[in-house]
């Protein structure tokens, strides 16, 4: 497998609060990696330092080879639009647009025409059981139903990592449990790969790795005889 994204030795400081004391991973490409860990251990903190929306104090995070905080924010954000898909608790889809269009979205802003962007998020939809939903708004949606859309639109660039936090966390546990086999399973098919900060266990489980982060430290990483591959 090849490496996709690294940490070396990273730490990262609040004020007074070390968020991170010295975080060395690396990520294969196609490889799903539960993050778990305590409340205020630092899963989201790595989580944000991993995807470049937080630069580290020290220490490096790279992704295909190239340092993330040696680029200019507006590169860093290109590429975190290009490589990176995103799932979080809430779906955080935009309201006011029908689902195709909070899919279309994020390619629409690397470039891609209007038109090849609907038509690629109708495609995903498609792919995701969704077709008949995708002119409606999230808010006319079950909380399931937009977690999927949340999920077609982190596929729709094809990236190459996609991160989720707690993304079944809103979910009853049948939904949820729905919402991670669609998660593992697409993004498996899609080869990306996938880091998911959950504090359920049954949640982790779909993943083929699990961390544990403690008081900013990998406290264990250990590879899963994952659901998603049975
Ligand atoms: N923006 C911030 N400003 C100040 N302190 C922060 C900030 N973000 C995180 N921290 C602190 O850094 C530490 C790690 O936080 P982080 O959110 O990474 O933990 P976590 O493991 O994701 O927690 P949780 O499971 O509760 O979401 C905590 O002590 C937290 O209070």
């Amino acid at each position: 497998m090849n490496t996709c994204l690294a940490t070396h030795d990273i730490t990262k400081r609040f004020g007074d609060v070390p968020a991170l004391a010295g975080v060395s991973l690396t990520i294969d490409a196609g490889e799903s990696v539960a993050v778990m860990g305590p409340s205020g251990s630092g899963k989201s903190t790595l989580l944000h330092c991993l995807s470049g929306v937080l630069v580290p104090d020290a220490g490096r995070v790279t992704f295909g080879g190239v340092d993330l905080s040696g680029l200019k924010d507006r590169d860093r954000s290109h590429l975190r639009l290009r490589q990176f898909g995103f799932v979080f608790q809430d779906g955080q889809l935009l309201p006011e647009l029908p689902a195709r269009e909070n899919v279309a979205l994020p390619l629409m802003l690397t470039g891609t025409s209007r038109g090849r962007a609907l038509k690629a998020a109708d495609e995903r939809l498609g792919q995701l059981g969704l077709g008949d939903m995708r002119h409606r708004r999230p808010g006319d949606m079950s909380g399931g139903q937009a977690q999927r859309v949340a999920i077609a639109r982190a596929l729709a660039g094809q990236p190459a990592v996609i991160f989720a936090d707690e993304p079944s966390g809103a979910l009853d546990q049948a939904t949820g449990h729905e919402m991670m086999q669609l998660l593992t399973t697409s993004a498996r098919m899609a080869d990306a790969a996938l880091v998911l900060v959950t504090h359920d266990a049954d949640v982790a489980a779909w993943c083929s790795r699990l961390v544990e982060i403690r008081d900013g430290l990998v406290h264990s990483d250990r590879l899963l005889d994952a659901q998603a591959a049975r």
